[in-house]
């Protein structure tokens, strides 16, 4: 009776909550059967939501707002960094990717921490070791104390990523859980713009100015440890670790009502159900993977941040000043003032996501967002093919003085762009290119050409222009509409997804190391991504590389469509339920040989 009526309130029939066969075969299962029976439809009637659930949520991205800062501050502080240290490009590399490495580390670490401290103390520390670091890199007298300054960053991302959205999603009110954990991801997007805006500014302070670029962290990280000292733990959490009278009193102070009676039912009984049904020995992870629904879920979560990243984000993120060059914007300054605008449309349309994830879901919003940033990723390549076939010709050959003379052997800019040790060096009156000469590009500094015109940055006047990673082309207009095409889809269900709904596939007794896995899935494919993007580029060429962006997400959207059950409006506790049946295709064939031959190798029949 109790549970008719908890589910009338929540707006979901009861047959939507009966738990789908397992006996399914392939065709039968997968999304079709994770289809809730009944949308549970707009929340008229759900409960006044009390203000405190925002204040919780806004001081709870306020890790998703360093997590932005923090990866996205770096390329304008390295602008000016590489010339104050004189750092050579594999310093530049290991100050960039040393904190997605070391974020990745901690969110799989995070997973422990959680489960063992709480949430709480895990969002204290990753803010004490946010403010740690911002002091380190503020003050960063060599490169070496820079690399442990951002290294310390590095892993307070980590261990916010997995936490933070955890803690959202089981502070929420069902209705209102993935409104508030994409609040998260747009924290996320607002870091990076506030990023990019602070790095246009202190790029006129040539001295000095990354030191505040990379310290101002400090202020929110701060200020997100003064208001966690007085803010409560997950009360689901606490019931796990069996502090009930706590757990109580922090569900009366969040939802604002003595009232609280059947959710904290609710809470305990699926907490000694999941007790029960786990198996109870063994590591986490082990009885995860041995576990079929738990299983299926890390399988889901995984997938879903592999194809984030796999989509190509972080190569526009942090490359987009690039990018804009390729684009036809050769002065830097206006391509950091620029790169501030992808920021901002990217943050602009993950406000559309969480306007949108409580109106058509999660499983439509990922699928409308991966169709449109796979068609996006086409027309960009497109954008780039047309450049390429477009590029101008090398019309002088001048003697190189040097042994290797590779470059001036290029005879169009497209070869000599792609090769990283040659620039181009053009004349250009309104129209056309000419006197242009493919020519070595000077290690130390990659804004001139080791010898000739382009060598002296003063000489770069009166129509001679260098072009180093980038051709001239008019196909800029056709860039930069595939890049806002792609920020349109993307921002709003990729980008915010994933996060969210790894925030409620687990079972709570799964939940910690399931979205450690989950967020070091992200960070190890952001590196992955990030890290070969110019290589990637160098081999297949531009148009190749966002070709092979495009083919991956059309992979992704497969696995979407095969897998993703719609979890809008239902409890946390429900939601274990749609991942009985098994998955479709391919994710089967995983499924199958996880548990077959990695697991379990005697019993090779039903997964
Ligand atoms: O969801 C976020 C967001 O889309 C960011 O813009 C991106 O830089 C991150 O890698 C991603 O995880």
């Amino acid at each position: 009776m109790r549970d008719r009526k908890h589910h009338q309130t929540e707006g979901i029939d009861d047959r939507s909550l009966v738990r789908v066969s397992t006996s399914s075969g392939i065709g039968s299962s997968g999304a079709a059967a994770f289809a809730p029976k009944r949308d549970p439809g707009p929340h008229k009637n759900s409960p006044d939501t009390p203000c405190f659930i925002y204040v919780l949520a806004s001081f709870s991205a306020l890790g998703g707002f360093l997590f932005g800062y923090d990866t996205g501050v770096v390329s304008g502080a390295m602008i000016l960094l590489k010339k104050e240290m004189n750092l050579n490009a594999f310093w530049q590399e290991l100050l960039v990717s040393s904190t997605v490495g070391a974020a990745a580390l901690s969110a799989l670490a995070g997973g422990y921490l959680n489960g063992v401290f709480g949430r709480r103390i895990c969002i204290l520390l990753a803010s004490l070791v946010f403010s740690l670091g911002g002091v380190v890199l503020a003050w960063g007298p060599n490169k070496e104390v820079l690399l442990f300054g951002r290294l310390t960053v590095g892993l307070g991302i980590g261990i916010t990523s997995m936490t933070v959205t955890v803690y959202i999603a089981e502070v929420s009110p069902s209705h209102l859980r993935g409104q508030l954990v994409t609040i998260n991801t747009l924290f996320i997007t607002g870091g990076q713009v506030v990023a990019s805006l602070v790095d246009g500014a202190f790029s006129y302070l040539k001295h000095n100015g990354w030191r505040y670029m990379l310290g101002l962290s400090v202020i929110p990280a701060v200020l997100q440890f003064v208001g966690f000292l007085f803010l409560p733990e997950s009360p689901r959490w606490l019931l796990q670790k069996g502090h009930t009278q706590k757990a109580q009193s922090v569900l009366k102070q969040i939802r604002c009502t003595d009232n609280v009676d059947e959710e904290y039912d609710t809470i305990k009984t699926s907490i000694e159900e999941e007790m029960r049904e786990s198996g109870g020995g063994g590591p986490v992870i082990w009885r995860i993977l041995t576990n079929p629904p738990a299983r299926r879920a890390l399988i889901v979560g995984c997938g879903l941040q592999m194809f984030q990243q796999l989509s190509g984000i972080n190569t526009v993120m942090y490359y987009s000043a690039t990018i804009l060059q390729m684009a036809g914007v050769r002065d830097d300054k206006m391509a950091i003032w620029l790169a501030a605008g992808t920021a901002g449309t990217n943050f602009l349309f993950t406000l559309v996501g969480v306007w949108l994830v409580e109106r058509v879901g999660r499983r439509k919003l990922t699928l409308g967002s991966i169709i449109g940033t796979a068609l996006s990723l086409a027309v960009l390549a497109i954008a780039f093919l047309l450049s390429a076939q477009a590029s101008p010709a090398v019309t002088f050959h001048p003697t190189d003085p040097s042994i290797n003379a590779t470059c001036t052997q290029y005879n169009f800019c497209e070869p000599c762009m792609l090769d990283p040790g040659c620039g181009f060096c053009y004349y250009e009156n309104s129209t056309t290119v000419f006197d242009s000469s493919c020519v070595p590009v000077n290690p130390a500094n990659t804004e001139v050409a080791v010898w000739g015109s382009c060598s002296n940055v003063t000489q770069q006047n009166s129509g001679m222009f260098w072009a180093y990673n980038y051709c001239p082309t008019s196909y800029s207009w056709l860039v930069l509409f595939g890049l806002i095409l792609y920020l349109a889809f993307f921002a709003p269900g990729m980008g915010p997804m994933p996060w969210t709904v790894n925030s409620e596939i687990y079972p709570l007794w799964a939940r910690s190391t399931g979205n450690a896995c989950s967020a070091g899935v992200n960070w190890i494919f952001n590196v992955l991504v990030s890290l070969t993007f110019l290589h990637v580029a160098e081999y297949l060429t531009y148009y190749g590389a966002f070709f092979l962006y495009s083919g991956l997400a059309l992979l992704g959207l497969i696995f979407i469509f095969s897998c993703l059950p719609e979890t809008k409006g239902r409890r946390l506790e429900e939601i274990e339920s749609l991942f009985e049946s098994r998955l479709l295709g391919i994710l089967c064939v995983v499924n199958t040989i996880m548990h077959c031959y990695i697991l379990n190798p005697v019993t090779a029949d039903i997964v």
